[in-house]
C-alpha cells in the first residue's frame, strides 16, 4: 500500500473537525467587544437620528421672515436674547423679532426657523447685523432626517465594522448580542525550546510556534492565551495542559505528533483515548490530531511542529473552527484566481500549500512563489501574504498558468 492511499483527505479531515465544533453560546457583549463579530439578532433603533432638530453651523438663530430681505448694504439688526450651546437642557423658545446665539449641535429654539452662520453677521453681542438672508429651514437639521426610530440599524448575520459601531453607539445602543471570541490556549512542545529574549544553549532553538499560532488566533478574532513551551515528557504536558482547561474554548498544540521517540503530545494524548491522530493529504501539515478533552469536552488540535505545518494547519482546520465558534462565515477563506510567474511543482497525492506574494492587478492579477516548500522555512512564510493551493493530482505548474490562490490578510 502507498503512503497516499492511507491518507486522509484534507476536505475530509476539516468536515470531521467541523461537525464536531459547536457555535458558542450567544450573549450580550459590551459594543467595542463585538467588533468584526456577526450580529445575532436584528437591532431596532430605539430613537431617531437627529434626536432633536439642532443647529449645523456657530450662528443666530432667527424667525426667517425677519431677515428675509437682508442683504450686505440693507443688513436686518436684531437684539440678541440669549445664547444656546450643545449640551444645554433648557427649553429655549424665541419670538419673532429676535435673535439668539446658537452652537453647532445645540437645539433649535422653537419659533426658529433659519440659523444664520456668524460668517454673516457682525458676530454682534447685544445686537447682530445680519448681512445676508439665509433660506427657509437652511442649517437646521432635522430630527429622524437619517435614522428612524424603529429602523433596523443592524440585520442579523451582518459583521460588525466601525461603521455600526458608530452607528450603534449614536442611537444609545451599548451592548450587543453576538457569540464570545472563543478562548484559545496555544501550547508549544519541545525540550528544545526556549523563550525569545532568553539565552540559547548549543542545541536549542526560539519558540516561534507559541507566537506564530497566538497572534493567528488573534488575527482570526480569538482570544490566545499564550503558554510557555512544555519539555518532552508526557507527565508534565498532561499536567499543563490539565491547568489550561479551565480558561479554554479551544486547545491548540504543536510538536510531538509525528513518529519520533519523544513525541509527547501522542504519546500523552493516546494515552486519553480522546484525540484522534491522522496523516492528511497535505504539504505541509501531514502529520494531525483533532478531539475533545477535560469535563467539557474541549476541542483540542495538535498540529505539526515544523513552523510553516503549524501555520498552514492553522489557516486550514483551525481557523474555521474559530469562525464557527463566532458564528462567522464562510468558515474557510474564498480562493482567488492569480497568474503564476514561474513553474512549482507538487507532491502527487497532497495538496501543497506553497508560500506566495500576491498582487492584485488590473486585468489579471500575479503570484510570486517565494522561498521553497520546507516546512522550517520561516522567511519565506514571512515574506508571504497568500499560500499557492495546488490540488492533490497536480505534479508541476508551468509559469503563467492560472492557480488557486488563498490570501492571508484579506476578511473572508
Ligand atoms: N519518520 C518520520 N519523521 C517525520 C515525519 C514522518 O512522517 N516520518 N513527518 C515529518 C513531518 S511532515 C512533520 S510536519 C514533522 C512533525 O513533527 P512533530 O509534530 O512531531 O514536531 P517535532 O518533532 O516536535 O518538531 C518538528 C520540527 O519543528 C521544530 N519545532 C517544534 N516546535 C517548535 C516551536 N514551538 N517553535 C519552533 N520550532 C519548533 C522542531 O524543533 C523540529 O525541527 O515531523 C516530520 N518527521
Ligand atoms: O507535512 Mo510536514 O507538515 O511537511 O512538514
Amino acid at each position: 500500500m502507498s503512503e497516499n492511499s492511507s491518507l486522509r483527505g484534507v476536505d475530509e479531515h476539516l468536515a470531521s473537525i467541523l461537525d464536531q465544533i459547536r457555535e458558542l453560546p450567544a450573549y450580550d457583549q459590551p459594543l467595542l467587544e463585538t467588533l468584526g463579530l456577526p450580529a445575532v439578532d436584528d437591532v431596532i433603533s430605539p430613537l431617531s437620528l437627529p434626536i432633536f432638530d439642532n443647529s449645523a453651523m456657530d450662528g443666530y438663530a432667527v424667525v426667517f421672515r425677519d431677515v428675509a430681505e437682508a442683504t450686505p448694504d440693507r443688513p436686518v439688526h436684531l437684539p440678541v436674547v440669549g445664547e444656546i450651546a450643545a449640551g444645554q437642557t433648557q427649553i429655549f423658545a424665541m419670538s419673532p423679532g429676535t435673535a439668539v446665539r446658537i452652537m453647532t449641535g445645540a437645539p433649535i429654539p422653537t419659533g426658529c426657523t433659519a440659523v444664520v452662520p456668524v460668517e454673516d453677521t457682525d458676530d454682534g453681542v447685544a445686537t447682530v447685523q445680519i448681512r445676508r438672508a439665509p433660506r427657509e429651514g437652511q442649517h437646521i437639521r432635522r430630527a429622524g432626517e437619517d435614522v428612524k426610530e424603529g429602523d433596523v440599524v443592524l440585520r442579523q448575520g451582518e459583521r460588525i465594522d466601525a461603521r455600526r459601531v458608530g452607528l450603534l453607539a449614536s442611537v444609545g445602543v451599548g451592548r450587543i448580542i453576538t457569540r464570545p471570541r472563543p478562548r484559545v490556549v496555544v501550547m508549544s512542545t519541545g525540550s528544545e525550546l526556549v523563550d525569545p529574549g532568553e539565552q540559547l544553549a548549543r542545541d536549542s532553538i526560539y519558540d516561534s510556534n507559541s507566537y506564530l499560532l497566538a497572534a493567528a488566533v488573534r488575527q482570526a478574532g480569538a482570544i490566545a492565551y499564550r503558554v510557555a513551551a512544555t519539555p518532552d515528557d508526557p507527565e508534565t504536558f498532561v499536567e499543563a495542559l490539565t491547568d489550561q482547561l479551565v480558561r479554554a474554548d479551544v486547545v491548540v498544540t504543536s510538536g510531538g505528533v509525528s513518529k519520533g521517540t519523544h513525541d509527547v503530545v501522542k504519546e500523552a494524548l493516546s494515552q486519553l483515548g480522546t484525540v484522534e491522530f491522522c496523516e492528511v493529504a497535505m504539504q505541509p501539515g501531514k502529520p494531525q490530531g483533532f478531539g475533545v478533552i477535560g469535563e467539557d469536552d474541549t476541542p483540542i488540535f495538535t498540529l505539526p511542529g515544523n513552523p510553516v505545518s503549524s501555520y498552514v494547519s492553522f489557516e486550514v482546520f483551525v481557523a474555521p473552527a474559530l469562525r464557527k465558534m463566532m458564528g462567522r462565515t464562510p468558515y474557510s477563506r474564498s480562493l482567488v484566481r492569480a497568474r503564476i510567474t514561474s513553474e512549482v511543482s507538487s507532491m502527487k497525492g497532497r495538496r501543497q500549500f506553497l508560500r506566495g506574494f500576491f498582487e492584485p492587478r488590473v486585468g489579471g492579477s500575479v503570484v510570486t512563489p517565494v522561498g521553497g516548500p520546507g516546512s522550517h522555512l520561516m522567511g519565506g512564510l514571512a515574506q508571504a501574504n497568500a499560500l499557492i493551493v495546488l490540488a492533490e493530482d497536480v505534479t508541476t505548474v508551468p509559469a503563467e498558468a492560472d492557480v488557486p490562490v488563498m490570501l492571508l490578510d484579506r476578511e473572508y
